[in-house]
């Protein structure tokens, strides 16, 4: 790292540890406002920021207010997370600093002992954790299993070609890459390559979706010619999985109270060929529009907003702009979603309640409190419904997935069978 990026680095990170904005938002932001910086002054810059919130809590630990000193928060981010020797930083730090790391890394035992330090994990949270039954090891692993940046992962759209096919062309251009285990749709890349300008991408035969999503999109068991309605669509992830899984047939509702989301949507089912789908926008869950639905859909997938607590090995800023308190309020709002979306099931028809979390809070008591609310609709053992993938069964009736065990990110996902 040369002295003029570390300055970057320092002051985009000033902006960063404040955690008002997610990081990756704020480091694009910082981008367009900095054109002259080259490809290489980003990807420096870029990674000891990421690297600085991969390693915040032993960060904390020595600089109580990091937001403060951003500096030293970012020559410790190179020393801790990127493995820079701190006699390579000798153009960078100056002697107080030099010392200052030094004073850092000798506490590496200090760091390996305590939990939050070992994990990478806020208090609050290895207390919710613990509340929820978790031991320190089930902790530590989690905290590890995000602690590396997650792979690239493609669905290819059935629409427009056959998995095996597309691998092959990437593997012939020279693109490490292999199928994913579990989703018959996905190819793990094993590089970070940029394909968005790769013709595959450009033609919409292949998107960039984690192999967790495409799974949740799989569950749906969407088949040609049914009415499918997906609740809280966003840009459209699961959408476009859904719709080619549909075989652009049938009838594909996306909702979402976010205009801006939604919005992305449409240029994707564009690439993508998809003409059976209808984005709309919702003020609420409780949308009048939303009635003349109401007992019609052969399922609905409710992939309800959440923590995003399985997704930090791409976003290590959301431990820290989480709290219980910004918790309990989604749980309210799930609850809501998850009862309103319901009354849109057709008798016999399935709902699929979803999050990218992993926390009991959001996705068990969701589930048993929906459970409790309609004894008579039937809880479907989740796993099951995968029947390519026989190493997800399990006793319990959800698919839960964990990035330390199954490398996706971090899901959950319960689905009911409405009584005729
Ligand atoms: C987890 S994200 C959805 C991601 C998306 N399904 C995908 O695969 O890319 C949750 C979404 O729920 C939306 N949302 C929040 N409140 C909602 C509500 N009351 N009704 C419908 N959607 C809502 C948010 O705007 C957000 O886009």
């Amino acid at each position: 790292m040369t002295p003029a990026q570390l300055l970057h680095t320092s002051t985009l990170l000033g902006q960063v540890l404040g955690f008002e904005q997610p990081a990756d938002a704020l480091v694009s932001a910082y981008f367009r406002s900095h054109k002259k910086l080259g490809r290489q002054d980003r990807h420096e810059i870029a990674e000891t920021v990421f690297a600085a919130l991969r390693h915040l809590q032993k960060i904390q630990s020595v600089l109580p207010e990091p937001v403060r000193q951003s500096r030293r928060a970012a020559l410790a981010a190179l020393v801790l997370g990127r493995g820079i020797s701190i006699s390579a930083l000798a153009d960078c730090a100056n002697a107080e600093e030099t010392e200052f790391l030094g004073y850092l890394k000798a506490k590496k035992t200090e760091f390996a002992e305590q939990l939050n330090t070992a994990a990478e994990l806020p208090e609050w949270l290895i207390a919710q954790l613990h509340a929820q039954g978790w031991s320190n090891e089930h902790i530590l692993a989690f905290g590890r299993s995000t602690a590396a940046p997650a792979p690239l992962d493609l669905r290819v759209n059935t629409l427009q070609a056959k998995r095996d096919k597309v691998l092959a062309q990437l593997q012939d251009e020279g693109i490490r890459c292999e199928a994913t285990p579990y989703s018959p749709w996905g190819i793990r890349l094993r590089d970070k390559s940029a394909l968005m300008r790769h013709p595959l991408f450009l033609e919409g035969t292949i998107e960039v979706q984690d192999e967790g999503s495409q799974l949740l999109a799989r569950l749906t068991g969407a088949r040609r010619g049914e009415i499918i309605v997906d609740f809280c669509a966003g840009a459209g992830g699961k959408t476009l999985a859904l719709g080619a899984a549909m075989n652009n047939s049938g009838r594909l509702y996306a909702f979402d109270v976010a205009e801006k989301r939604l919005a992305k949507l449409k240029p994707r089912m564009v690439r993508a060929g998809l003409t059976n789908i209808s984005p709309q926008r919702i003020g609420s869950e409780t949308d009048p529009r939303l009635e003349r639905l109401i007992g019609k859909a052969d399922c609905v997938l409710v992939d309800a907003p959440c923590s995003g607590l399985g997704t930090l090995r791409r976003n290590p800023d959301l431990k820290y702009r989480q709290s219980p308190e910004r918790i309990a309020e989604l749980e309210k709002q799930q609850a809501a979603i998850l009862e309103a979306a319901a009354r849109l099931v057709r008798p016999g028809g399935r709902l699929v309640y979803a999050t990218c979390s992993v926390l009991a809070a959001e996705n068990e008591h969701q589930a048993e409190r929906f459970s409790a609310a309609h004894p008579d609709w039937q809880l479907a053992n989740a796993t099951r419904l995968l029947p390519d993938c026989p190493e997800l069964f399990s006793g319990s009736p959800y698919l839960q997935l964990a990035t330390a065990t199954h490398h996706t990110d971090g899901f959950f996902a319960a689905v009911w069978i409405r009584p005729e």
